[in-house]
């Protein structure tokens, strides 16, 4: 099943074309991992993709509602010392739930609950959030991103600033999303480590050009360069 298809599209900036002709399809229960260098283009695409951003050319047609896409920011993004509980910070994820009620019920409660309990931080729950770790802040955004959705998650270099085991460990835990709990993944990352790179599908941003496909093309494609 079709989630998003994305056709011959061409995305930038006033004059700037950023992505040219960009074509693929995310399904259900794919984990897509898109790499490519500084400035490639990854985070426009994905401006994109949560319609921060217009087509220049081409177009995407979603054939999930847009408030299932849950996005995950880079943690570099967020301002560490932001006065807020790690509850306050998960809750808010709750928000497009809402609708026009101005206050979290029992439901966007539980909801925040279960997220926290799904990465095992329910203990974190009080904390605020400026005294966490690196690796404790990547999972609170998770579970924020989580209660906002069960479906699609975009996650924008969500190892970033991580040392070597909380990267691992964060890994983990979004192949067991993907695996166990059935979410679709979109996840930009630097890590180049071909070890690192999971999932079953790639977009690589390349000087020439954008590949798309199998991870284990990619893999082929990459030993064949070499
Ligand atoms: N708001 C903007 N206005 C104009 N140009 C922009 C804007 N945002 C990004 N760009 C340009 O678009 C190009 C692609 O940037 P983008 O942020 O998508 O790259 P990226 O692959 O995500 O890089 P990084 O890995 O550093 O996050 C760059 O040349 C950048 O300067």
């Amino acid at each position: 099943m079709n989630l998003i298809n994305v056709n011959h599209l061409t995305l930038g900036y006033e004059h700037q074309k950023v992505i040219k002709d960009l074509s693929f399809t995310v399904e259900k229960g794919d984990f897509i991992t898109i790499i490519g260098a500084n400035g490639s283009g990854k985070s426009t695409l994905v401006k994109g993709l949560l319609g921060l951003i217009k087509p220049m050319q081409g177009d995407i047609q979603y054939h999930i509602d847009t408030k299932q896409i849950g996005y995950m920011p880079q943690e570099t993004k967020i301002d560490a010392t932001f006065p807020a509980s790690v509850e306050e910070i998960v809750l808010s994820g709750t928000l497009n739930r809402l609708g026009h009620r101005p206050f979290y019920g029992k439901k966007e409660r539980k909801l925040a609950d279960d997220s926290l309990a799904l990465l095992d931080i329910l203990d974190l729950k009080k904390k605020s959030f400026a005294d966490l770790s690196g690796g404790q802040r990547q999972k609170v955004l998770l579970s924020r991103a989580l209660s906002a959705t069960r479906e699609l998650l975009i996650l924008d270099e969500p190892s970033n600033n991580l040392d070597f085991s909380s990267r691992e460990e964060f890994y983990k835990i979004i192949h067991r999303l993907n695996k166990e709990e059935g979410i679709t993944i979109l996840m930009i990352t630097h890590d180049l480590d071909m070890h690192a790179i999971a999932g079953n599908k790639i977009i690589a941003f390349e000087d020439q050009e954008i590949f798309v496909g199998k991870i284990e093309d990619y893999r082929r494609k990459m030993h064949e360069s070499l």
